[in-house]
C-alpha cells in the first residue's frame, strides 16, 4: 500500500487513449485456455500418469442446469479428463445426496466434485457444498476455501469470479489501485469476486439490495462487475465513462418475433457507447464459468498429490 495521506489516482483509460465500448472476448478467451488446460491435462499424465476427473452431481429437471452439466461433461472430454455425471430424481432427499458426496470424496478417480445449483427445496445447498472434500471442492463454495479466500491463502476459487478476473487481468494488467464496485452479493459470484478484487490491491465496494443510492457507488468503478440477476439494471448513467463493465448476468427474456433471447444485468446498446471495455451476454462471462472449473479440476488433481489441503 503506497502513503495513504496522498490522494492517489489512477484513471480508467490507459496510455493507450479513451477507447470506448471494446467488447471483451469471453468466448475466445475460453477457447484457447482450454487449448492450455488441455496441454497441461497431456503434460501432467505424462509426469505422474493420473488423468484428472470430473464429478458432476445434478438433481432434479431443471432445464437450464441440464444444459449446463451437460456442456460441463462435453468440454471435461475435449480437455482430456475423465468425466462422471450422476443425475438425481427431484425427488433425491438431502440424505441420499450426502451418500454419494462421501462415496465421491472416497474415489482416487475423482479429483473434482461440483453439486450443480440450485438445488432443489428441502435440501440444504449450505450442507452439501460444506460435505464435499476441501481438495476436492472445484466449486470453491465450502467454508475452507471460501475461509481460504477471505484470509488471501491459497485454495480453490469459485468459477465465474475467477473468469471475470482473468478477463480483467488480460485487459487491463495489474489492477493495483483501481476503484472496483462489486453489484451483488452472493455467495456464489458476489462476494468471492469482491475478495478476489480486494487480494488483487483494488478498493472494493460491494452494492446490494439495502443500499442507498447505489447509483453513486457504481460511477465511481474503474471496474463494475455485475451479478443481480436483475435483466437490465445497470442503465448509462450508472457507469464511470471508460470504466470496465463485466456482466455475470444471464437472464432469458421473450423477444418481439416470439423467439427468446439471453440478456444480462447491463443495459449493453446505451452503457457500451460509455464503457472502455464490456462483456457481452451471450459470450462474456459464461463460457469463462465450465473453462475455469476445467481449470480448477487439474488444479484439484495436483492438490491430490499433495499430502495436506
Ligand atoms: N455449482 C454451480 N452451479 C451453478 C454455477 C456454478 O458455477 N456452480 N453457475 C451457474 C450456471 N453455469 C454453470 O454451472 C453456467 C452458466 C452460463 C454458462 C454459459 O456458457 N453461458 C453462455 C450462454 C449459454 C446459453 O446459451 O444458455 C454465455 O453466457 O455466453 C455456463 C455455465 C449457476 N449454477
Amino acid at each position: 500500500m503506497s502513503d495513504l495521506t496522498t490522494p492517489a489516482t489512477r484513471p480508467a483509460d490507459t496510455a493507450s487513449g479513451p477507447e470506448r465500448g471494446r467488447r471483451i472476448d469471453g468466448k475466445a478467451f475460453a477457447v484457447s485456455l482450454r487449448k492450455q488446460i488441455a496441454a497441461d491435462v497431456v503434460a501432467f499424465h505424462a509426469e505422474y500418469g493420473v488423468t484428472p476427473g470430473l464429478a458432476v452431481v445434478l438433481v432434479g429437471n431443471d432445464p437450464a442446469s441440464e444444459i449446463y452439466v451437460r456442456n460441463k461433461a462435453l468440454e471435461t472430454h475435449h480437455v482430456g479428463m475423465r468425466s462422471f455425471m450422476h443425475m438425481l430424481p427431484e425427488t433425491t432427499t438431502e440424505a441420499a445426496l450426502l451418500t454419494l458426496i462421501g462415496r465421491l470424496n472416497a474415489d482416487p478417480e475423482i479429483h473434482g466434485i461440483l453439486v450443480q445449483l440450485p438445488l432443489p427445496n428441502g435440501i440444504d445447498a449450505r450442507r452439501i457444498t460444506n460435505a464435499i472434500d476441501p481438495k476436492k471442492d472445484v466449486d470453491g463454495l465450502g467454508e475452507v476455501n471460501a475461509g481460504r479466500l477471505s484470509l488471501g491463502l491459497p485454495g480453490l476459487i469459485p468459477c465465474t469470479p475467477l473468469g471475470c478476473l482473468m478477463l480483467l487481468q488480460s485487459e487491463l494488467g495489474n489492477l493495483r489501485g483501481l476503484n472496483a464496485v462489486v453489484v451483488g452479493a452472493s455467495n456464489l459470484v458476489g462476494k468471492p469476486m469482491a475478495l478476489l478484487l480486494l487480494n488483487e490491491g483494488c478498493t472494493v465496494s460491494i452494492v446490494h439490495i439495502d443500499t442507498i443510492n447505489p447509483q453513486a457507488l457504481t460511477r465511481t468503478a474503474d471496474i463494475l462487475v455485475v451479478a443481480t440477476g436483475v435483466s437490465g439494471l445497470i442503465r448509462h448513467d450508472w457507469v464511470k465513462p471508460g470504466a470496465t463493465v463485466i456482466d455475470v448476468g444471464i437472464t432469458r427474456v421473450p423477444t418481439a418475433s416470439g423467439k427468446t433471447k439471453l440478456v444480462g444485468d447491463v443495459a449493453f446498446d446505451e452503457v457500451a457507447p460509455i464503457a472502455g471495455r464490456i462483456t457481452p451476454v451471450p459470450g462474456g462471462v459464461g463460457p469463462m464459468t465450465i473453462a475455469c472449473l476445467l481449470q480448477n479440476t487439474l488444479t484439484a488433481a495436483r492438490l491430490s498429490l499433495s499430502e495436506s489441503a
